[in-house]
């Protein structure tokens, strides 16, 4: 019968100078976890890594004051599946959130994601399989994806950042095996973002269908409205997050007028947030995107009844590409077949990107069989882990 003997955690940068149209990455930090078992494996206990995806700062309060502490404290059975052979997310998932009242998600959801995802890390290394190939085993329809699409996101705003230096990003996308990318829009106005946007599509062979922009819930309904004017023409890959993430009646407005793709949740962190920008926020099944990201929402646990609720509404989980950029969204993609990840090119490192072998060919990713996530496969990522519980 396994048990958790420690968990350690800590903070680590992930800066970096530049500006999406609502906050710099001046300061961004994120969590990171060791959860480690008294399972002992080539003379070291097995651990399980987790950390939190870019855009919400680390959770180190939270960890140490509620979510470790009632791990720690439970019994060691209450955390095991029913033939006490492994750890149970879900089981752990609920110990986390006693004494939690509902509503109110945030820096909490990004907290138990850190663990959950450390607990998935640790289920699938201790069952010696990458965590795809355990996913899909448990909760897969089919087998999973062998690779998937990846579009590389980027296009920030940056101090002395002009049009050629913004074409040259986008060529080094191109160069790196991405066919789709994403530029940010709204930091600029209307009349510059437009310019930028030409610009990208001067180096896509002005082919609209590969370029997204994100504005980051910048946006009121008439600004809203007006860029969903002129970016019509484009017949763009998506039009991100137009205004607050929260705002239902915006996008449902939007929605009736735009009528390209619109994609949004990555600010979005529960199963009823979730289920509320469905009901009230009129995403089309048929084109639409949902970005929740499931480290940033409560962990996996939580993502797998999402993807639940989605398809007893009728949505495709292909219709899901999740924020985010890492190597744990980029499993639960191939093993429940969502319709991609998001990839940041060497941005929010350590945390951010894949295995330091993987290539990227026609936007596609290919997965590597190292059991768990495979943080292993990322050396400067596994020495900030390995650091951790030394
Ligand atoms: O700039 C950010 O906060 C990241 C973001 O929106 C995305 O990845 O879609
Ligand atoms: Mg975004």
């Amino acid at each position: 019968m396994p048990k958790i003997v420690a968990i350690h955690e800590s903070t680590v940068p992930i800066s970096s100078s530049m500006s999406n149209a609502f906050i710099s990455f001046q300061h961004m930090d994120c969590s990171i976890v060791a959860v480690v078992s008294d399972v002992i494996r080539d003379g070291r206990p097995v651990a399980g890594y987790g950390f939190n995806s870019n855009g919400r700062y680390s959770v180190g309060e939270i960890l140490r004051r509620r979510i470790i502490p009632r791990l720690l404290q439970a019994s060691p059975d209450d955390l095991l599946t029913d033939d006490e052979s492994t750890f149970d997310p879900v089981r752990a998932w609920d110990i986390m959130m006693r004494d939690e009242k509902p509503g109110g998600h945030g820096e909490r959801s990004v907290a138990v994601g850190v663990i959950d995802m450390a607990l998935f890390d640790l289920v699938s290394k201790l069952a010696g399989q990458p965590l795809y190939r355990w996913l899909a085993d448990r909760y897969g329809t089919d087998e999973p994806d062998s690779d998937v699409f990846v579009y590389a996101a980027g296009g920030y705003y940056a101090p002395g950042k002009g049009r050629r230096d913004l074409q040259d990003e986008i060529k080094r996308f191109l160069d790196q095996g991405y066919d789709v990318v994403k530029i940010k829009i709204g930091g600029a106005d209307l009349t510059e973002d437009l310019d930028r946007i030409e610009a990208v599509l001067g180096v896509l062979d002005g082919e609209g269908s590969r370029l997204a922009v994100d504005a980051n819930g910048r946006f009121d309904l008439d600004t809203a409205l007006r860029y969903g004017e002129a970016l019509q023409p484009y017949n763009l890959f998506w039009y991100e997050e137009p205004g607050d993430p929260l705002d239902y009646a915006l996008h449902a407005t939007l929605a009736e007028r735009y009528r390209g793709p619109l994609a949004t949740g990555e600010n979005l962190f529960s199963l009823t947030d979730a289920r509320n920008l469905l009901r009230y926020a009129g995403m089309r099944p048929d084109r639409d995107i949902i970005q929740i990201d499931p480290v940033l929402s409560y962990g996996l646990v939580e993502y797998l009844r999402i993807l639940d609720m989605l398809r007893h509404r009728g949505w495709s989980t292909r219709r899901c590409i999740p924020h985010g950029g890492h190597q744990f969204s980029l499993h639960i993609a191939a093993a429940l077949k969502l319709g991609g990840n998001e990839s940041y090119p060497g941005e929010f490192q350590p945390t951010g990107g894949f295995a330091d072998s993987a290539v990227i060919r026609d936007s596609r990713i290919g997965l590597t069989d190292t059991p768990g996530i495979g943080f292993e496969d990322k050396a400067e990522l596994y020495k900030v882990f390995q650091a951790l519980h030394a």
